[in-house]
């Protein structure tokens, strides 16, 4: 038996892709009146092409979609777009946060997190979670936090496993990173549904899911630990911990190349505690400030 390929699809998956693909050409070139000829004659590609693209027979190459693109004038991705990503509303919304400098974008975020966001503040408080890279102290402060408050501790990794009966890294394996990111997003979504009161123990790399993580900061109190890159760094070395980190070798320049990519999500938690050059209690005491 061939190797499982998490991220292809089945061919009648691909099929209905290419199907909405053309329906999508079509529908963009009615609505600017444009003929398959002049759409032809601006993209490049030729009328039988075309035609075979929009009846959804024609798997068109990434250039070549481009050239599309750029003859109707829209971004490339609004053609690559999955289903249900293109709403005119989505469309229009999109744009105009495209149309906003990167500090009013951040501004604008939050205000629709909050205008929009399923969290009642009050329940927001009892519901802590800890954020942070691996070896940043998330299992051990938050196993004594839950102690200290007397609310259930969780540690989102081994939920996914419990609830899907294998190992992290045999969901990595047959499923990929996919299959592990929807894991996570039900196994949270279940934890809310279910706990008015928790400390949580998230994955270090929650912050790379947007949805998740959007859902994760609205809905709990959110914590960011950290160390300095070489604390990190001796701490999963000291507990014999050799996961791969987001799939590569552990090293120093690797580590400091995550911690980079997340650092300014990880930021966006409601506060932050350094648990670096001091002990767990001296930690948990600054988490306990932190909270306050
Ligand atoms: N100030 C401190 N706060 C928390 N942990 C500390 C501190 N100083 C040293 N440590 C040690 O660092 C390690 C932190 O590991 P821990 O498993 O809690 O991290 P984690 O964030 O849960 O990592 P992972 O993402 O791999 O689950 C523990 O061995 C702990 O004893
Ligand atoms: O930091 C990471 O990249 C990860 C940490 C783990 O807790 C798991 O959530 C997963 O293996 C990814
Ligand atoms: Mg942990």
């Amino acid at each position: 038996m061939s190797a499982p390929v998490p991220g292809k699809d089945d061919p009648e998956a691909e099929e209905a892709f290419l199907r909405l693909l053309g329906e999508r050409v079509r529908g963009l070139r009615a609505r600017r009146g444009m003929t398959r000829r002049i759409l032809a004659r601006d993209s490049g590609l030729s009328e039988r092409y075309l035609a075979q693209l929009e009846s959804g027979q024609g798997n068109v190459s990434i250039l070549l979609m481009r050239q599309l693109a750029r003859a109707l004038n829209v971004p490339l991705r609004r053609l690559v777009a999955d289903a249900g990503d293109e709403s005119d509303d989505l469309v229009h919304a999109t744009e105009l946060l495209r149309s906003l400098d990167g500090p009013r974008q951040a501004e604008a975020r939050d205000l629709l997190a909050r205008a929009f966001g399923d969290a009642d503040p009050e329940q927001r408080r009892h519901r802590i979670a800890l954020i942070g890279l691996r070896g940043a102290g998330k299992t051990t402060l938050g196993g004594l936090l839950a102690e200290r408050l007397d609310v259930p501790f969780i540690e989102l990794d081994r939920e996914i496993e419990r609830t899907s009966g294998v190992s992290l890294a045999t969901i990595f394996e047959f499923y990929g990173q996919a299959g592990f990111r929807r894991l996570e997003r039900s196994c949270l979504d279940r934890i809310l549904e279910h706990h008015p009161r928790f400390v949580l123990a998230t994955g270090g790399s929650i912050v790379s899911e947007p949805a998740t993580f959007e859902r994760l900061l609205s809905a709990c109190y959110t914590v960011w630990l950290h160390a300095s890159p070489a604390e990190h760094m001796e701490r999963v070395v000291a507990q014999g911990d050799m996961r791969p980190m987001a799939g590569n070798d552990e090293s120093m320049a690797d580590l400091r190349r995550i911690l980079e990519g997340r650092e300014g999500l990880y930021r966006r938690a409601d506060a932050d505690v350094d648990t670096g050059g001091r002990p767990p209690a001296a930690s948990l005491d600054a988490l306990i400030a932190a909270l306050a």
